[in-house]
């Protein structure tokens, strides 16, 4: 469903928290803290106003928020997708990855990548081509160290964020 920014703005606190629950892959309190801004002036102030909050966290929380993502290969963890990452993994065609070879290797990569960092591989899917550039992604992440990759999966949490506020705002 899309808002206008004048819609947005009228919403009562729990109604925009409810709206904005998700943009934050499983983390309401982004949406229930940023609520307090309201109202916003333009769609750049309301987008800004959830960058800066997931800016500011301290880097437990950032850690925290990187592990509520589910994996690409949700068969790892036998997880179930929200809406919003069941129809994100479905552009690249995740969900439907019919060469088993492939399937097979990302499946790998991706488990090698939990057990070398212990938090998920986060990529914001819908910058990827197709499943090869995501294959390629967390082979060339898999170098770099723990640090680093909070840094880069968390940049991608951000990512994933702002596009989730775009489809729910018109602007
Ligand atoms: N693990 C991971 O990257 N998950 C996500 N990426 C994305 O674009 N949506 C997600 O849920």
């Amino acid at each position: 469903m899309s808002f206008s920014l004048k819609e947005i703005n009228q919403l009562q606190k729990v109604d925009f928290v409810e709206v904005f629950s998700n943009v934050v892959e499983c983390y309401p309190e982004a949406a229930e803290s940023v609520s307090n801004l309201a109202p916003f002036d333009t769609f750049s102030a309301l987008l800004e106003a959830f960058m800066t909050h997931l800016d500011q966290l301290d880097s437990l929380k950032k850690l925290r928020i990187i592990k509520l993502h589910p994996h690409l290969v949700p068969e790892i963890n036998k997880e179930e997708l929200t809406e919003e990452s069941a129809s994100e993994q479905s552009t690249v065609g995740l969900n439907r990855i019919g060469n088993a070879e492939k399937k097979a290797i990302l499946r790998r990569n991706i488990e090698e990548y939990w057990e070398k960092f212990d938090f998920p591989f986060v990529i914001c899917v819908r910058e990827c081509k197709n499943t090869d550039d995501i294959i390629d992604s967390v082979q060339e992440r898999l170098s770099r160290t723990s640090a680093e990759e909070i840094h880069v999966a968390f940049e991608h949490v951000k990512k994933i964020t702002a596009l989730r506020i775009s489809d729910i705002v018109a602007h």
